[in-house]
Order: C-alpha cells, then structure tokens, then sequence
C-alpha cells in the first residue's frame, strides 16, 4: 500500500496519493498487514467525515495508542475533534495530488517515538482516499442545501431546518423567531438595470443579512426576492432588533450600473414561535407581518404587535400600495 521512505522525509502512496511532509523519517512502518486491511476495509463503510474519524481513531489504537485527535479543514470551516488533546502532539498536512484535505493532528500524555511515528504515517494512507472522498461528498450535500445565485440555503434546507428547530424549540421550550424579507420594488430593479444587476442586487442582500446575523441564525432564499431568515432563540423584541439592523444594513447596499448605484430597500415582517404554533402558522403569521409592512408604505419593519394592536384594513393597504418608495438611485 505504502511506498518506500524517501530521503527527502515524503511517503509517497502509489498512484496520487502523496502525504507530506513527514519530516525526518528513518524507520519503515511496521504493521499488521491484518490490521492495515481491516482498517481500509472499514474506512470504505461511510462518507460521514466524525464516523470515518472516529473509525480511524479507534482501529490505529492497536498500532499507536493515541489520546485524541483533531482535524481541520481551515478554507472550509471544518473542525472536528474526538478524545482528549494532550501535551504531545503531531500534525500532518494532507494532500493528494489534486486535492488538500486539512490537518490532521494526534494527541498523547507522553512523546510519540519514532517507529509510532512511522506507524502512523503508514496507517494515514488509509485514510487519505476515503476522507479525501468524504470531504467531495459533504461539499456536494451543501451544495444541494444552497441557492446556487446568492448562496443562502434554498428550500429544501428551509423545509428541513424549520421543521426540526419548531420541534426542538416546543420540546425545550426556548423560543425561536423568524423574518420575511422581501425586497421592495424589485421588478423595477430588474426592468431599468437587468436581470444581471438585479442578480447582483439578490447577492449583496444575502451578503448584507448574514453580515447582520448570528452564525447560528440561517438565511434562505424562500422565492425570488424573498428570504426567510430564522432566529434560534430569540423572542419577538430580539427578533425586530435584528430585522431592523437588516433592514439598515440592506439599504447601504450598493451595486453600480453605469453611472448609477443602486440602493435596495427592505420590507420585514417578524412573527415569533407560541405554544400552538405549527411551522406553517409561525410562516404564515410573518406573512401577515410582511404584507403589512409592505402596505405601510415598505422599507420597513413589522412585527406581530403591530399586527394585534393595529390592524390594517384591506382597503387602507390598497389605498396605500399607490404611495410607496422606489429603490433609491444616484448619478455618481
Ligand atoms: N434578477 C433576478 N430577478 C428575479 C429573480 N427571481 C425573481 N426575480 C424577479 O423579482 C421580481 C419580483 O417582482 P414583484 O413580485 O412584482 O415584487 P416587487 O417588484 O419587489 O414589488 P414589491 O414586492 O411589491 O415591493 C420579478 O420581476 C421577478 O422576475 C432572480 O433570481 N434574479
């Protein structure tokens, strides 16, 4: 499986595979051929980048007994970790010839020697394909969670995640908010610039909310020009503090045409989870909350209070829907 040492401290894997660099390496590896087949046997069994981790971790304790291990992926925002990290460690950088796949560092109480060191080495190779594969499959999954225009989650991922964050937020009775933002005029956008500076417009927007939001907080593109983003664990006043900081932040958007910049405008309405709330209520109730706001005149905020302490006739928001802003634009 494993290459000859080189002088210059590489192990080389036949066909691409390179892991490297392993530093000064005199000693060959020496394992059990039935351990190495068991351990590559077992890696083909998952593409779950913590299983396949957890794999490795468990099987190579019967060539190096190790504390804990720590892999990341820094350009992808990976880290997983499993075990204890101790006061001795070893990191390899890996790579095919194609691909870097991250650092991968081995944790112990006390110095690693150097035949466990080629030990080690010797069982990464094991590793290399299977994670390199994994880390090809978890891309693709996001990818498949992710509106391919501005990158906020589409609406598969909507469905899925609001599901379970509704459950998990009734069973552990925390609260949980959501927004609908929807641009304002954005036909219009689209009819004097084009579809391409309206796109861009999209993109800038997604950029400006989750610039505005918490990591844990996720943005998806719920139709053309509106967005549904999700607040674990924030009531209704968190809930308008951030759509307001949105609000703001989409109307410093600018994107240039020509001599012009374009600056979009926002309309958001915010409904809070209740005890009786299904998903589809909490959805429709921020609905309302956005309709509102559109009927108010746009570019603003809306959220249920506004709703039950004043409501807006049909008739008002009609009358109103003729006297509203357009998006802002300048000559430079
Ligand atoms: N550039 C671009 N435009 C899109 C995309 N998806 C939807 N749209 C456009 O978004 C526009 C939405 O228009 P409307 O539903 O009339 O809404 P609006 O003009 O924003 O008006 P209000 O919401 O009432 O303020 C339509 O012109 C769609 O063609 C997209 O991916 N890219």
């Amino acid at each position: 499986m494993v290459s000859p040492l080189h002088n210059s401290g590489q192990a080389e894997l036949r066909d691409d595979k390179v892991i490297a660099p392993f530093g000064e390496l005199a000693i060959k590896p020496d394992i059990r051929p039935d351990l190495l087949f068991r351990l590559s046997a077992r890696l083909q069994t998952t593409l779950d980048l913590s299983q396949l981790l957890e794999i490795f971790c468990k099987e190579i304790q019967h060539s190096v007994l190790i504390d804990g291990l720590s892999y990341r992926v820094r350009d992808r925002d990976i880290h997983i970790s499993m075990g204890r990290s101790s006061t001795h460690s070893v990191t390899y950088d890996l790579n095919t010839r194609n691909d870097r796949i991250g650092e991968l560092s081995f944790y112990r109480a006390s110095r690693f020697r150097e035949y466990e060191l080629a030990n080690l080495e010797g069982l990464l190779s094991t590793l290399v394909y299977p994670l390199r594969n994994a880390l090809h499959y978890r891309e693709a999954l996001d990818a498949s969670f992710r509106d391919p225009l501005t990158g906020a989650g589409n609406r598969v991922a909507l469905d899925r995640t609001l599901d379970r964050e509704v459950e998990l937020a009734h069973r552990h009775e925390m609260a949980l908010s959501i927004l609908m933002l929807d641009l304002d005029h954005f036909k219009n956008i689209n009819d004097r610039y084009g579809h391409h500076t309206g796109d861009q417009v999209l993109r800038e927007t997604v950029g400006a909310i989750t610039d505005s939001i918490r990591q844990t907080d996720i943005c998806f593109r719920y139709g053309g020009e509106e967005f549904l983003i999700l607040l674990s664990n924030a009531n209704q006043d968190d809930a308008l503090v951030v759509a307001e900081r949105i609000r703001r932040a989409v109307a410093l958007v600018s994107v240039s045409y020509l001599d012009q910049v374009i600056h979009p405008a926002a309309s958001i309405g915010c409904a809070s989870l209740t005890f009786t709330d299904s998903r589809q209520s909490l959805v429709h109730r921020a609905d309302l909350a956005l309709y509102t706001a559109k009927g108010l005149g746009r570019n603003r905020v809306v959220g249920e209070a506004i709703l039950v302490s004043c409501p807006v006739e049909q008739s008002e928001l009609d009358a109103m829907e003729n006297n509203t802003t357009e998006p802002d634009v300048q000559a430079n």
